[in-house]
């Protein structure tokens, strides 16, 4: 159960420099739209959960709120920012740079920005990257393109050099904008920066289009990438709807969390299937999958089939699952076993079929953030901002239950966000494809 000591926030000092934007913030008071920074934002939010822990209210576990203060710990004029990009792509993360930059220098006067290159890889001279000066006219219109103007990679590498790194460049103010891994280096960097007894602010941003961050609303670019996602299920609806037997069978991204396959199915509602990595499936007997299928086809004609890559992996026979660089699993393939073993059991029966295989993969996570994302990451590069110049330190910025909060690097990586097999989401996906709770 998450406590009170998971949730303290690390600070570098005292705030003691006039925040340029003080006079902004007016006579402000916490609201159903904001919360003053001497505020603090309870973590559980039932009577049952928060009863249960038997302590008076003072002591019920509270996250620190994001936002604006009135004091800050760093001058402006004499910081310097770094910026990385890690891991996977995800729609938004030009718009997060951009955020940061224009943030930095328009509202608080930073001048020196820096990108580093490829991920955490930037930092080391062995390969050879420079540094990317951030200004506000680079970045102005970063936004309309996907990816990352940075560059990301996987692979770890050395905090030590990380961190010689931002010696040599004087930079007060890191950014990382990456998934766990991401923020698990990141870690690695504070500890160091530590041990060499520097005050330098390492803020996380965090990014997932698999949406398993814990503790926060749905991560910035997923819904741009399950909108993506809804084209191809809309797709193979239409290939199925329009062919004797036709089953249109769509993988999606999703190693360890289905949600983009749950968001994507309900967003069309036509889905009779959705597979994920968090409900296992029997394929074969009476009450498996492929013979549910199988009945589904004979009395409606057609299916349609929604798998998340990491679903059913028990079933992806001789595939070991190998590593990408930064450890993370690579999954065999269970579109294309899922597509060999629906032919293979409506053929051996005589069932007419006509599947069709969509694997939109990559497309959905390298487009630019749809407006809502866009304007997610500017507010949330806004509060990375504001905790960065009051001297927060090994956090991420997040919005919880549409708070911003500042949330312990720690506990961010301590678990995986998942769907819950036992949950209201996985309940709504039940009754729109009418699946059973179980193929068992
Ligand atoms: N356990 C770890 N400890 C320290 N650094 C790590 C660790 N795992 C990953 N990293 C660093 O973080 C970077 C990105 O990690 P990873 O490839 O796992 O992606 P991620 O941030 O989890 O994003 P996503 O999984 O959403 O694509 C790597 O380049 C590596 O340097
Ligand atoms: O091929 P890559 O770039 O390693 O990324 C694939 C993985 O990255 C993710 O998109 C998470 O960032 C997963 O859904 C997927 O398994
Ligand atoms: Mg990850």
């Amino acid at each position: 159960m998450v406590d009170s000591a998971d949730l303290a926030v690390r600070t570098l000092g005292p705030c003691r420099i006039d925040s340029p934007l003080a006079p902004r913030l007016g006579a402000r008071e916490t609201t159903q739209h904001s919360v003053v920074e001497e505020d603090r934002i309870l973590f559980d939010d039932t009577l049952s959960m928060a009863g249960a822990r038997g302590v008076p209210l003072e002591q019920l576990p509270s996250l620190e709120p994001g936002g604006p203060r009135k004091k800050i710990y760093f001058d402006p004029a004499k910081t310097r920012v770094g910026i990385v990009t890690c891991g996977g792509l995800c729609p938004g993360l030009n718009d997060v740079i951009r955020g940061l930059v224009l943030e930095l220098s328009r509202h608080y006067g930073v001048r020196r920005i820096v990108g580093f290159r490829n991920g955490y890889r930037g930092f080391i001279p062995e390969f050879g990257e420079d540094v990317l000066d951030l200004t506000p006219e680079v970045v102005m219109h970063i936004d309309d393109e996907g990816g990352t103007i940075l560059g990301t990679s996987r692979g770890k590498q050395d905090p030590e050099a990380i961190v010689d790194a931002l010696e040599r460049l004087n930079i007060n103010i890191l950014f990382v904008i990456g998934g766990d891994g991401t923020i698990r280096g990141a870690m690695d960097v504070v500890r160091v920066v530590e041990e060499r007894g520097l005050k330098v602010a390492v803020i996380g941003i965090p990014k997932t289009i698999d949406n398993d961050i814990p503790y926060i609303d749905q991560s910035f670019g997923f819904q741009t990438a399950m909108s993506e996602a809804t084209k191809s299920i809309h797709a193979a609806s239409v290939e199925a709807r329009s062919a004797p037997g036709g089953i249109g069978l769509v993988k999606l991204m999703g190693r360890h969390s289905g949600f983009i396959a749950c968001y994507s199915t309900l967003a069309k509602d036509d889905a009779d299937y959705v597979l994920i990595p968090e409900v296992p499936f029997a394929l074969d007997g009476e009450r498996g999958f492929l013979e549910h299928l199988r009945q589904r086809v004979q009395e409606r004609g057609h299916a349609v089939v929604v798998v998340a890559e990491g679903a059913g992996q028990e079933h992806v026979e001789g595939e070991e699952p190998g590593r990408d660089a930064s450890g993370n699993v690579r999954f065999g393939d269970i579109g294309r076993l899922l597509r060999k073993r629906i032919i293979e059991h409506l053929d051996a029966r005589g069932v007419e079929n006509n599947v069709r295989y969509f694997d939109p993969s990559y497309a959905i996570r390298s487009v630019p953030a749809n407006p809502y994302d866009s304007a997610y990451c500017l507010r949330l590069a806004h509060a990375a901002v504001h905790a960065a110049m009051a001297g927060r330190t090994e956090v991420i910025v997040a919005r919880r239950r549409r708070r911003f909060v500042h949330i312990p690097m720690g506990l961010a990586v301590s678990r995986r966000n998942h769907v819950d097999p036992l949950g209201d989401l996985w309940m709504s996906v039940l009754e729109a494809t009418g699946q059973p709770v179980r193929f068992e």
